[in-house]
């Protein structure tokens, strides 16, 4: 093959995305100035410009470096001036050539060229005549794959002689890539460029067939699809046609919808379509049906992705808080503390609120105002009696009438996955046998695992993240450990008299007014009428009987009010009693007068403080120890080391020092509503014993609390605030109180302290001195 070498100079046209191969012809828009300005030199010359791909065809203003070295002289055939500065122009290639030298670069390239004019082959060479039918070959099964080509483009291909022209029309149809159009036209031996042609062929013959194979897939995965719905409309319609319109058929496509609305993962919609197309496949009458209908539903109306927008805005917490609940300055702020933190921290990460206290202070209430100012639902899980942990996590699918646990129950009925949730009674999960609920609880709670919670029934994981739990319990000693641990604990204690008045008036019977569809002045009532039902219908540290005493007292006076169509009635403190029944309680259980054997003990309960009377009684025998009453172990041991205390003391105490042997001791605690037991009441019945055996009467107006050792020291109790309040409500107004308990008192609040006379004492002894009298 003959190749002519000249050298010429020839203005450039950088062209971008584009390469332009010999024999080619082609038109297209030219708009920058470099190039107008080469094709404006080029009009005035010979017509002939050098068209030079750019290698980064984004490249807006390219110098030299940006250009390939070799590119193709083109005749410029036609030109046609369009309006905004372009021309548009049809070219024709001629010949490669490489770029030697650059002349000037201002206004436009005018470069230095090698040209390579090509003469026709010698095509006896069996060489190059084997490597054009490898090339023509390729390049027919090409077509034949593809419709890329058109038609006439495969038969002008054949009609060719010129074995360079040959290759180079089949690159310009068939390559696609611009670097490997740029690698051919860089050939300037035409063997190697055939060889090279061949090679880029094959490669795109092998991407057509696996495009081919990719389509032929999604093309079957689409006729499947479309095969499945008309044959299940075909269903339908016979199904319809026999009158069987609710089939599962129906059913299932109506699943299938509400469930592609749940904003699932797709992993978890796979799971949960498995279920569907096993519904569909079911057996009519089939048992399961009914089965899985009820797992579709649990699913549906789950809130997957449906928020209420939480506003957290400290001031709107606290107006909320002091709405709806009198006093409780502490616990308020310490609420608004860890409310703060929250938000600053902007996550719910952390310990989890738990409000303790005795029943009907408002702790429940408190949680609800809390959801209330933050824009959060509200739902309470009641975890007392729990003892199974299927009831947090829910039973498999496969027990028969399996459910899913306490957690997604409360969820479904919350309808958003950012609710505020009350766990309540926390303190009164029990742990046998089936598994320890607290732990699975622990999970519930913890921030690390909770975004995928499992329930066991509903098997897809759901996100607890953004829950907010609240807990109640009545006491802290029987939550477990890590449980506790993971809690930031809020004591509310009981209310006073002052509080319990107070609160009444402002909210219980406001409250209760309204809901028995009162109005107000259809009820007159004043504060002594609240303070005898405080006194003589309610004991207890918060205000739910009182509530619940209030709201009786209403329902019948609507119905007076109906009956005898009243206009009012009024409640004094003497027809009371004709409202709410007779009286529940004396004012109080002040003994009257100081007795032998006969001591107030403080004691605490989980509901709040009581006093007790312990009574001790003795009489000739053989050294027995008899206890009755409600008595735990604890009282029992305790009871057991007062008379060896006294045994230790006997003779300064003027106790016959064979007591022990010769009399027989009897002791009584009153039974109250809850059983006690705790060391605490050790000093009560000490001085108890002494006042029996020593014939000595004890104080009336003194009551104690303490536990004691075998030496006679006195140590430290809990509930001394609940037990302080106890005393207070019955008018006693002298306790007697552990030394070490000394800085619990000293932190109380002023009205629990005010007009208490409190002595601190280290030694059984001090005690004996102040509450026997001589
Ligand atoms: N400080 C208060 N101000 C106004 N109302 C109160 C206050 N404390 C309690 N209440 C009211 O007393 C009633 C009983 O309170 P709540 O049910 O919240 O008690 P609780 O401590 O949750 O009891 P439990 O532990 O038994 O559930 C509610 O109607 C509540 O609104």
């Amino acid at each position: 093959m003959m190749i002519a070498v000249t050298k010429r100079t020839i203005p450039v046209i950088p062209l971008r995305g584009l390469v332009v191969f010999p024999y080619m012809m082609l038109h297209f828009d030219v708009g920058r100035q470099i190039s107008l300005k080469a094709l404006e030199e080029a009009m005035n010359s010979d017509q002939q410009v050098l068209l030079l791909a750019q290698k980064d065809p984004k490249q807006e203003e390219p110098s030299p470096e940006d250009l390939y070295q070799y590119g193709t002289v083109a005749k410029i055939k036609q030109m046609l001036k369009l309006p905004s500065e372009t021309s548009r122009i049809l070219v024709e290639g001629l010949s490669r050539a490489k770029v030697i030298g650059y002349v000037s670069v201002d206004p436009y390239f005018l470069v230095e060229v090698e040209e390579y004019k090509e003469k026709g082959g010698n095509l006896d060479d069996p060489e190059l005549e084997a490597l054009i039918r490898n090339v023509v070959s390729a390049f027919e099964e090409y077509a034949r794959l593809t419709s890329r080509i058109p038609p006439d483009a495969i038969l002008s291909v054949t009609t060719i002689q010129n074995p360079g022209q040959l290759a180079d029309v089949i690159a310009a149809n068939v390559i696609v890539k611009l670097e490997d159009k740029q690698l051919l036209l860089e050939q300037v031996d035409l063997k190697e460029r055939l060889t090279k042609l061949y090679e880029l062929i094959l490669r795109e013959k092998e991407i057509i067939e696996i495009e081919r194979k990719i389509t032929i897939k999604v093309k079957k995965q689409i006729d499947k699809m479309q095969k499945e719905y008309y044959l299940r409309e075909q269903l339908k319609a016979i199904q319809s046609e026999l009158g069987e319109k609710d089939s599962l058929f129906s059913e299932a496509q109506e699943y299938r919808e509400q469930v592609q609305k749940l904003g699932l993962s797709n992993e978890n919609l796979q799971k949960v379509y498995k279920e569907i197309d096993r519904l569909e496949k079911l057996p009519p009458n089939s048992p399961e049906i009914g089965v899985i209908r009820t797992y579709l539903e649990w699913i549906i109306d789950l809130p997957w992705n449906v928020k209420s927008e939480e506003k957290i805005d400290i001031n709107v917490v606290k107006n909320v808080l002091d709405e709806d609940h009198y006093g409780l300055t502490k616990v308020k702020e310490r609420i608004l503390e860890y409310i703060a933190v929250r938000k600053l921290k902007n996550n719910l990460k952390g310990p989890i609120l738990c409000l303790v206290g005795p029943p009907g202070v408002g702790k429940t209430s408190i949680a609800k105002s809390i959801a209330r100012a933050l824009n959060r639902n509200y739902v309470r899980i009641s975890l007392g009696g729990l003892r199974d942990e299927a009831e947090i996590r829910g039973h498999r699918k496969t027990y028969v009438g399996a459910m899913p646990g306490r957690i997604i129950y409360a969820l479904r009925q919350a309808k958003t996955k950012n609710p505020l949730i009350l766990l309540d009674e926390i303190d009164k999960m029990s742990q046998d046998f089936r598994g320890d609920p607290a732990s699975a609880l622990l999970e519930v709670l913890d921030s690390e695992q909770n975004y995928a919670f499992r329930d066991h029934y509903v098997e897809i994981p759901f996100d607890l993240s953004e829950v907010m739990f609240i807990a109640t319990a009545n006491t802290l000693e029987t939550i477990p450990r890590p449980l506790l641990d993971r809690l930031e604990v809020i004591e509310i204690t009981g209310y006073t008299e002052e509080e319990k008045v107070e609160i009444a008036k402002r909210y219980l019977f406001p409250k209760q007014i309204e809901q028995n569809g009162l109005k107000k002045s259809q009820i007159r009532y004043d504060e002594a009428v609240i303070r005898d039902i405080i006194s003589f219908y309610t004991r207890e540290s918060g205000v739910r009987n009182l509530e619940r005493e209030i709201a009786r007292l209403c329902r019948r006076v609507a119905k007076e009010i109906l009956e005898e169509n009243k206009k009012m009635v009024r409640i004094t403190t003497r027809n009371l009693e004709k409202y709410l029944g007779v009286r529940k309680y004396r004012r109080d259980e002040l003994i009257e007068e100081d007795r032998i054997g006969i001591v107030t003990g403080l004691a605490w309960t989980p509901f709040g403080g009581e006093t007790l009377s312990v009574e001790a009684l003795v009489m000739p025998g053989s050294g027995k120890l008899e206890l009755t009453g409600q008595l735990g172990d604890v009282m029992k041991e305790s009871a057991k080391a007062a008379v060896s205390i006294i045994r230790a003391r006997a003779k300064e105490l003027g106790i016959d020092e064979n007591f022990y042997k010769e009399y027989d001791i009897h002791i009584h605690v009153p039974e109250g509503a809850i059983p006690k037991d705790g060391p605490s009441a050790g000093v009560t019945m000490a001085t108890a014993m002494v006042s029996a055996l020593s014939k000595k009467p004890v104080r009336h107006d003194v009551a104690m609390t303490g536990e004691i050792t075998l030496s006679g020291r006195v140590l430290p109790i809990g509930g001394v605030k609940e037990k302080i309040l106890a005393a207070k409500r019955v008018g006693i107004k002298n306790v007697i109180l552990p030394y070490e308990n000394k800085k619990d008192v000293d932190e109380l609040e002023d009205y629990v302290k005010k007009d208490m006379n409190f002595v601190f004492v280290k030694a059984i002894d001090e005690v004996f001195k102040i509450a026997i009298k001589e």
